[in-house]
């Protein structure tokens, strides 16, 4: 087991213990940053992160104590390439089962993320996880573009198992309309009862096995494009299966709620 040592103010070395979590694939380290030792570091980030020289995973989440009395603990997100990013909707979910196990929560959890509060139910199997209101669906052609909290793009696409999500995706991702913010990218093919969905995605710049925030998008644009009418929305990703429900009124999508596995796969010592 490698062990990452963080250097002090004074330059001594200390250790770092981290959890693994996975929800439906979307892989994340889980530090307990409580105490505040683990300054915002884009380099160690993105190399903890790293496959092959690190511990791997898509993303790194810190669970803070937060400002706001009324919340259970606050998350900070990290893509793996180290930047601080938009929400996380999977790694809310694997935050979640995480405070459960540092027994901050028991059957319900309140949180603050960078797009806001959050609202959390715990089961043994499932974590069914709140998102933010969705107030604008816009059309781009035959696309869709929306924010679940982070920034989603909509392409609706038969065959989705046939595609190279990468290079479709980096395509979009970079192109003139998302240049300096960038964002998601969502290919989505309705099938009866269900919605096959694969996503590339901004900060990790590749293809992950599920994005939460993507798939939330993917059910609210189907549902605005009438390319599927039942709730709760099922949806199959390359990592496994969620579900979405919502209420809508028009345009707008409120009471939106996304629901999955989250489970805790390792611990360790970082070291380096
Ligand atoms: N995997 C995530 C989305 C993470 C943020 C995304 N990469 C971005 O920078 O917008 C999810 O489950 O929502």
């Amino acid at each position: 087991m490698k062990i990452v040592y963080l250097r002090t103010f004074y330059n001594e070395k200390m250790t770092v213990k981290f959890y693994k979590y996975q929800g439906t694939g979307n892989d994340f380290i889980m530090i307990d940053n409580r105490e505040g030792f683990f300054k915002n570091n884009t380099k160690l980030v993105n190399r903890l992160c790293d496959r092959k020289f690190g511990i791997g995973a898509d993303g790194l989440i810190l669970l803070e104590n937060s400002e706001d009395p009324e919340d259970d603990f606050k998350m900070v997100y990290f893509n793996s390439d180290g930047n601080q990013s938009t929400m996380c909707g999977n790694g809310g979910r694997c935050l979640v089962r995480f405070a459960e196990f540092l027994k901050i929560v028991d059957k319900t959890a309140i949180f603050t993320a960078i797009d806001g509060k959050h609202h959390a139910k715990i089961e043994a199997d499932k974590i069914h996880l709140q998102m933010q209101d969705v107030v604008e669906v816009k059309e781009l052609g035959t696309d869709y573009f929306l924010d679940t909290g982070s920034p989603h793009h909509i392409v609706f696409t038969p065959e989705v198992h046939q595609l190279d999500v990468k290079k479709e995706g980096a395509a979009i991702r970079y192109n003139d309309v998302y240049k300096t913010e960038g964002t998601n990218v969502n290919f989505v093919e309705p099938q009866e009862g269900v919605l096959q969905v694969r996503t590339y995605e901004r900060g990790v710049e590749d293809e992950t096995l599920s994005c939460g925030t993507g798939v939330t998008a993917v059910a609210i644009a189907s549902t605005y494009a009438k390319k599927y009418n039942t709730l709760p929305v099922k949806i199959e990703t390359p990592g496994g299966n969620l579900e979405i429900s919502f209420k809508q009124k028009g345009n707008q999508f409120t009471d939106v709620w996304l629901s999955g596995p989250a489970e805790q796969v390792f611990e360790g010592t970082i070291l380096c």
